[in-house]
């Protein structure tokens, strides 16, 4: 996908007004500008910035449009992928989780300058985030499936809509996480990269476990 093709992909499935569009503009200046500072994204990346950040962020709301009014919660936000895109694109409160200090504070610059007042953070590991029922989990390079969904349950309950970019290997991951996991599990195309995907979650608990809280 070109940057051209990024940016009429978020035409083509988000309304995206002129206020929107302007978020989003002011997240990327922002992102380029915190480079100076941080590792924010892989330098490599920076020329297919709309393609590969914005847009592989942005997706994931299709998959988890029209599921509840709860929040969304974003683990391991780092820069804000996915939890500052879903914030520009939506209106659902999003509480993005992240431990290390510099992206904390840079997370919070982006809150405030781009105005993004339904977005929140919590500044510390995500086992240690008081218990919640969100709507909807992602987690954008966090970790892999058993310890994100192990160290995140107590976000959850039969509900919530696990919405997990990853990568290459996501068929084989699942099958991996399988025996000790057990819930309703889809594996999604990704728009940015055909040979990636995402896995879309519903219901997830440890195998043996009822699926009991809703
Ligand atoms: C590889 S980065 C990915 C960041 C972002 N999601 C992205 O796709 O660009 C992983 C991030 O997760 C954070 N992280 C890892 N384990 C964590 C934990 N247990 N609790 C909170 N944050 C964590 C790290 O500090 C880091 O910023």
């Amino acid at each position: 996908m070109t940057e051209d093709e990024a940016r009429a992909w978020l035409d083509s499935n988000f309304d995206v007004s002129r206020e929107t569009a302007a978020k989003l503009e002011r997240y990327v200046d922002l992102l380029l500008k915190g480079m100076a500072e941080q590792n924010l994204i892989s330098a490599s990346t920076v020329p297919h910035l709309w393609a590969r950040h914005i847009v592989d962020s942005a997706q994931l709301l299709t998959h988890a449009r029209n599921d509840g009014d709860g929040a969304w919660i974003d683990l391991g936000s780092g820069a804000g992928l996915p939890g500052i895109v879903v914030a520009c694109l939506s209106n659902r409160p999003i509480l993005m989780i992240e431990s290390r200090r510099k992206r904390i504070d840079f997370l919070q610059h982006v809150i405030d300058d781009v105005g993004l007042g339904h977005a929140k953070i919590f500044g510390g590991r995500v086992e240690n985030a008081p218990p919640c029922n969100a709507a909807i989990v992602s987690a954008r390079a966090y970790a892999p499936l058993p310890q994100l969904w192990a160290s995140a349950l107590h976000l959850s309950n039969a509900k919530t809509v696990w919405v997990l970019p990853k990568g290459r290997n996501a068929q084989n991951e699942l099958e991996a996480a399988r025996p000790a996991w057990q819930g309703v599990f889809h594996v999604e195309p990704s728009v940015t990269d055909p040979e990636s995907s995402i896995i879309v979650a519903r219901g997830v608990v440890p195998q043996g476990r009822k699926k009991g809280r809703s």
